[in-house]
Formats: structure tokens, C-alpha cells, sequence
């Protein structure tokens, strides 16, 4: 376990990263957490439905939040008021086992919309499969047609992270991590590494000013090593080799992680 100065109280680690307080609610496993993150999520949207009449939000794909989305189609919500855009996509086909969009469509699959619209807005990034630079401009203009062309704010981020302490599709080494903390652009095309690492595969990512436009963020890690990763990386700010580490840094918003062993 990394040695980083910590203090827990009812479950709840805290520690200090660069003069901020980094958060994580600590559960036993995954079925609580999965419960407790559930629960924020149908609270934010029930709340931004009460308050503006809709509610968007977005959510990471990988494989961790599959029981989230899994265990929020029980909620109680007029989910036509609802849209749920991604906050990162492999640029590959929607059907192929390594499509975020795929995950998502399927675990939320009962309160998706239909044919006639009854249940919620999913759009996912992948607006053309033939051009990844095409793809991304498209996706963001998605966005704004959401939003009568205006950037969206968003109640609700659901947020993940890999061992190697990458986010949405934001990779430590990757050329786009000097733009994408600090571009005007919604959207932004990931080119894949060429040396092993990943990414492997190109990718779509929300940049990091279209996630900061949300009222509420909250990441979803599991297992000692993301918790380890999490840990050291929040030492370090360098956008470059520390993707999480330059995130909680520069986030305008209170940034909570939920940890399941
Ligand atoms: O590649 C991705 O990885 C992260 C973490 O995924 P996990 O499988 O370790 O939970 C995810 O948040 C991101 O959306 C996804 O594209």
C-alpha cells in the first residue's frame, strides 16, 4: 500500500493533494458501493428534473460501472427528461465488444428510449466510424444541439479510472494531454500509442473543460491498486505523465471518489 498521509472517519479516507482534500468513500464491496453510487445518480437527476424539467448527465464506460448502470434502471425517474451522453468512446464500431457504447446500451437497455421515445436520451460519441477526426467534431456538435447550441452543463459525471491512473480517454504520454485540459473544444480525438502502452485502440474523449461542466463529479475505483494508483498519482499535477493527478488539480468542482475493495 503507497504511504500517503490519510485519515479515515466512517469510512470515509481523506488526504491532501497540492492543497486539496482528495475524498473517497470506502466500501466492503461492490454491491454497497454500487447502491451508494446509484443512489447519487437517480438523486441528481430527480433534482435537476424537479428544478429545469431535464436532467443530463454523463458516464464512463470500461468495465467497473456495468453494476451502476445495471442497478439504476430500478430507479424511479421520468426518464424521457433524461439524457446520458458518454464521457469517452473506443472508435470502433458500436457493436464490437470493445464499444463503451455497447456496455452502456445493454446494461441500460429496459429504460432506454424506443421507437417512441419513451425512456432516456443516450448519445453516444461515436458519430462517424469512417473518420475519428470527423467523429469527434460531429459529437460535439451533438452536444451543443442539445443544448440550442450552447456547451452543457451536466447534473450529474460518472467517472472511472484505470490503474494507470488514465480518465475518460485522457492517457499518461499521450500528445493529446497538452491541449486537453485547456482546449474550447468539447470533443477531441485520442490517437492510440504505437509502443504497447495504451491506448491501443484511437479514442473520443469528452476534453477536460466539457467534464468540468458538471454540478456533481464523482469517480468509481475498485481493487487496492486503483486505490494505490490514486494514492500517488494525486502527488503529482503534471498533466502530461499524470492524468488524475493534473484532473483533481485543476477541477472549478469537489471531486468524490467511491472505492470499493
Ligand atoms: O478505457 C477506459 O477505462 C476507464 C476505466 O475503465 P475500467 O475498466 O478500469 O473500469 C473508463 O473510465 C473509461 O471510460 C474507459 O474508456
Amino acid at each position: 500500500m503507497i504511504n500517503t498521509a490519510q485519515s479515515v472517519v466512517d469510512n470515509v479516507l481523506t488526504w491532501d493533494a497540492h492543497g486539496k482534500t482528495v475524498t473517497v468513500h470506502a466500501f466492503d464491496t461492490t454491491g454497497e458501493a454500487g447502491v451508494y453510487i446509484s443512489g447519487l445518480i437517480s438523486g441528481a437527476l430527480k433534482q435537476a428534473i424537479d428544478a429545469h424539467g431535464k436532467a443530463q448527465w454523463i458516464g464512463c464506460g470500461g468495465t467497473t460501472p456495468k453494476p451502476i448502470y445495471q442497478n439504476l434502471i430500478h430507479a424511479e425517474l421520468d426518464w424521457t427528461k433524461i439524457t446520458l451522453a458518454q464521457v469517452d468512446e473506443r472508435f470502433v464500431p458500436v457493436d464490437y465488444a470493445a464499444s463503451n457504447t455497447r456496455m452502456m446500451r445493454e446494461a441500460l437497455a429496459p429504460v432506454l428510449a424506443d421507437a417512441d421515445h419513451t425512456g432516456m436520451t443516450f448519445l453516444t460519441l461515436i458519430q462517424d466510424i469512417t473518420d475519428q477526426d470527423a467523429c469527434a467534431l460531429k459529437a460535439e456538435q451533438t452536444l451543443l444541439d442539445l443544448n440550442d447550441g450552447q456547451a452543457p452543463l451536466f447534473d450529474f459525471a460518472l467517472m472511472g479510472m484505470g490503474p494507470d491512473s488514465h480518465y475518460a480517454s485522457i492517457f499518461p504520454n499521450n500528445p493529446v494531454n497538452a491541449e486537453v485540459y485547456t482546449t474550447d473544444r468539447l470533443v477531441l480525438p485520442v490517437r492510440p500509442h504505437s509502443d504497447g502502452s495504451e491506448p491501443a485502440l484511437p479514442r473520443i474523449t469528452l476534453s477536460v473543460p466539457a467534464i468540468n461542466r458538471s454540478r456533481r463529479i464523482v469517480f468509481y475505483i475498485t481493487g487496492q491498486t486503483k486505490l494505490d494508483a490514486l494514492k500517488g498519482a494525486s502527488q503529482n499535477t503534471d498533466p502530461y505523465t499524470s492524468p488524475i493527478g493534473a484532473f483533481l488539480a485543476q477541477c472549478p468542482v469537489p471531486v468524490e471518489f467511491v472505492w470499493a475493495a
